[in-house]
């Protein structure tokens, strides 16, 4: 396995950060792990964790890096790259592990121009927990990972950033950055927001009831709703950066509830049959 970063310094040390730097050990990763975080309660459980070697409140650390990951809610991007910038040392690649490609990509090569090549990447892995203390062992091994190179993308970077995620165990795939906001905004970014819609709608059902319906839930409710969990500033932040395409994709679910709405009211046991029969098909052959 070759690593070709010698200090890799996270910025952001949350739930994805920690996993990345707690999986960079566990896959041999012979270099130094450092991070930034403006919350010191995550900089000492990293450090007290083992998680990594070196952490700080001050962006100065990044100075002797010559990996950079952001690993911070997507709204911070800007004032992240804008702090970090002045002590970006020469050769410097900087990446991300952001759920929001699209337009992001572009404003950060830009806020990086003659400073660092910049390489978007999104792990297609994760979990409804925050925080360092929740970093999850192997979380990136046989998921895949995403990049997202432009037209401008430096490629010795690129293919840098590509083999670090193959030594973690992912399957790298390339994806146009405006093209992977279409996909995420269907398969990853409308389920939270129906998730957390669901507990809402059944909270607003509770009142009418004068019950505590939360009280009476099973398997069905907890498999749908475990995502409504997930860091409401994490999702606040995609759903504003991705909300063009998160807007299609309500929708287009709008067109299938209504569809459901529909059948049932017109008590037609035959499409309804049909129509539930239709999605566990398509659902049953999701690997
Ligand atoms: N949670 C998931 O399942 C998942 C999966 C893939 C990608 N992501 C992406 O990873 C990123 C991090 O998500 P997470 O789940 O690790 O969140 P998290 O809340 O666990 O961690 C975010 C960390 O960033 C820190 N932070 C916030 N603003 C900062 C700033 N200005 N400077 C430095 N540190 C700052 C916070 O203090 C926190 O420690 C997000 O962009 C998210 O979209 C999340
Ligand atoms: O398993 C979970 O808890 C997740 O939500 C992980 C999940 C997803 O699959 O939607 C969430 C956001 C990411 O950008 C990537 C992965």
């Amino acid at each position: 396995m070759e690593w070709e970063f010698n200090e890799i310094c996270i910025v952001g040390l949350g739930l994805i950060g920690g996993s990345f730097a707690l999986n960079l050990k566990l896959k041999g990763f012979p270099g130094k792990i450092t991070a930034v975080d403006i919350n010191p309660e995550a900089v000492e459980k990293g450090i007290e964790l083992k998680i990594i070697d070196k952490g700080s409140l001050k962006y100065s650390i990044v100075s002797s890096a010559d990996l950079v990951v952001i690993a911070t809610p997507v709204g911070v991007y800007k004032n992240v790259i804008e702090n970090l910038k002045p002590y970006i040392k020469e050769g410097t690649v900087v990446t991300d592990l952001g759920s929001v490609k699209g337009k992001l990509v572009y404003t950060c090569e830009e806020l990086l121009k003659g400073v660092a090549p910049f390489v978007g990447g999104h792990p297609i892995a994760g979990t409804e927990k925050s925080g360092v203390e929740n970093a999850v062992e192997n979380l990136f091994v046989n998921a895949k990972f995403v990049v997202t190179p432009t037209e401008n993308t430096d490629r010795d970077a690129l293919e840098k950033v590509k083999n670090l995620w193959r030594n973690l165990g992912s399957e790298v795939i390339e994806m146009e950055p405006f093209y992977h906001d279409k996909v995420f905004a269907a398969v990853s970014h409308l389920p939270h927001v129906v998730a957390y819609s669901i507990v809402s709608a059944i909270d607003e059902l509770s009142e009418d009831l004068k019950t505590n319906l939360f009280d009476y839930t099973g398997g069905g409710f907890r498999d749908f709703t475990r995502i409504a969990m997930s860091d409401p500033v994490m999702w606040r932040d995609i759903c504003i950066e991705n909300s063009e395409n998160i807007l299609r994709s309500i929708e287009s679910f709008k067109r299938a509830i209504e569809e459901v709405e529909r059948l049932i009211r017109a008590k037609d046991k035959e499409k309804l049959k049909e129509f539930f029969e239709k999605a566990r098909e398509k659902r049953s052959l999701v690997k």
